[in-house]
């Protein structure tokens, strides 16, 4: 492979695994501000392109009600709000971009387009939105009082979502809009910011975008949940999507998303397909091996099926561990990535699928053994899938230490790492310098005056 990949460097705003871990509870975890300016910190001195931290309302719930194993193991429970932390990391960085989630599903386009457009200003075109309907959903439903909402409703309300969002960052100013001159005391010319008028299904609005431009307009718009509905969303609007599955499913997946783009008239390359890796690395493979899976190991059966349920809805444990999931538990309204990756002519057995969530949870398989042959097997699933890069896990202690000291340098050995990232801004981190905003074959592009 020749091709320079993107490193994206993933977390989530939830509580750091080293409270579980004797000798090393004290350490700063995830309510401390300096936990999250280091993180910020070594991602930008290894190199990366950009530090994700996922995010989500929801939280594992069956019947109604939330699992207590989700409360008394914290299985997708205790988090910080991800947002609240960008402005802190782009204090201590100056390249790394920052990504976060806000789910269409909960918050609204007014909110939305502000935030992001304040943090693009603070990071200087720094930002990215992960846009996503949201895992976890029937626990973000009964949080907020509403009914689970129909899974392509769902969809169907963020494609509404990001049309508006759209609207407003593209279409509220002119870039010339802005006079700021002391001398008249005139701050913008009226005549060149724009009430824009949006009537969907969803959402209705007369109104303006009160924040001026930032340097990227637009943040960059990422996008998670790979279901049909996922796809036919990223293939409209994200500029990277973030996928996690096995090599032939990942295959698909990227292939059937490039050749939406290119029908939606973006191009093939328009969408920048990010897998999650993650690397187990040890002296040697058989050490690797071991390790893996003592940490399996560690995993209970009630944990596991917990996390399926938190992206599913789906409770395992009721069902015959011999046979696939059935159809009728099959057709919810959560997530459906989770589900339908496990259906299909082959389709492995509820004990099969607790297996896999025990070893590997919702991020595949991992690249496992030494430095050299974990790079190698990286290197091959980006080879058969076509991918554009890795979203990097973390390591059991939640760091990303071992990536950045051994994997990262093994990375560009092999010529697959830019000296750094291109440009200044998240957008051309992606598509190289001078790509600082979103190009005219994206919808949003429409909407500029
Ligand atoms: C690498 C990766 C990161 C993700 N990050 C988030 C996230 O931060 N918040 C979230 O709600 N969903 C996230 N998801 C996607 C959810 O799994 C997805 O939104 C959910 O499954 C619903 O979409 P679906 O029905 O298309 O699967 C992520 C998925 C992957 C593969």
């Amino acid at each position: 492979m020749t091709k320079k990949i993107t490193i994206g460097m993933f977390q989530t705003g939830g509580v750091r695994p080293t409270w579980k871990m004797p000798g090393r509870e004290a350490e700063p975890n995830f309510t401390d501000l300096g936990y999250w300016t280091e993180l910020a910190k070594k991602c930008e001195a290894g190199g990366a392109d950009f530090l994700f931290l996922a995010d989500s309302y929801g939280y594992p719930t069956l019947n109604g009600s939330i699992i207590p194993t989700s409360i008394e193991r914290n299985v997708q429970f205790s988090t910080v709000d991800a947002q609240m932390l960008m402005s802190a990391m782009a204090a201590v960085t100056s390249t790394l971009g920052l990504v976060t989630t806000v789910s269409t599903t909960v918050e609204k386009p007014p909110i939305v387009t502000r935030q992001y457009r304040t943090l693009d200003h603070l990071t200087k075109g720094r930002i990215g939105w992960n846009i996503v309907t949201g895992s976890g959903q029937a626990g973000s439903a009964l949080l907020f009082g509403e009914p689970l909402m129909p899974h392509g409703d769902r969809y169907a309300k963020a494609d509404d979502h990001v049309e508006l969002s759209l609207k407003y960052w593209e279409g509220s100013w002119q870039s010339d809009a802005l006079i700021a001159d002391s001398a008249s005391g005139t701050w913008a010319d009226p005549a060149k910011v724009h009430e824009i008028e949006h009537d969907g299904p969803h959402f209705s609005a007369k109104g303006v975008l009160v924040t001026p431009p930032s340097p990227q307009v637009t943040p960059t718009l990422f996008q998670a949940g790979a279901s049909e509905a996922g796809r036919t969303l990223a293939a409209k609007y994200a500029e990277a999507v973030f996928l996690a599955a096995e090599s032939k499913a990942l295959a698909e997946q990227i292939n059937d998303i490039r050749r939406r783009a290119e029908e939606n008239g973006r191009g093939r390359d328009a969408v920048k397909c990010l897998i999650a890796g993650t690397f187990r690395v040890a002296d040697t493979d058989e050490q690797a091996r071991a390790e893996h899976e003592a940490q399996t190991e560690a995993v209970s059966l009630e944990h596991a099926a917990t996390l399926y349920a938190y992206f599913t809805g789906i409770d395992l444990l009721s069902l015959d561990f011999d046979k696939p999931i059935p159809a009728a538990a099959a057709n919810g309204d959560n997530g459906r990535t989770n589900v339908e990756r496990f259906l299909g002519e082959n389709a492995p057995t509820v004990r099969e699928i607790l297996t896999e969530f025990r070893a590997n949870g919702v991020m595949g398989r991992p690249y496992l053994g030494t430095v050299e042959s974990a790079v190698d097997q990286a290197v091959a699933m980006l080879e058969e899938t076509g991918a554009d890069g890795l979203l990097v896990q973390p390591e059991p202690d939640g760091s990303h230490d071992v990536f950045f000291e051994k994997v990262m340098p093994e990375l560009r050995r092999r010529g697959l790492i830019a000296d750094a990232p291109a440009g200044t801004t998240l957008r051309e981190h992606l598509f190289g310098a001078g790509h600082k905003l979103l190009p005219d074959t994206h919808p949003g592009a429409r909407f500029r005056r």
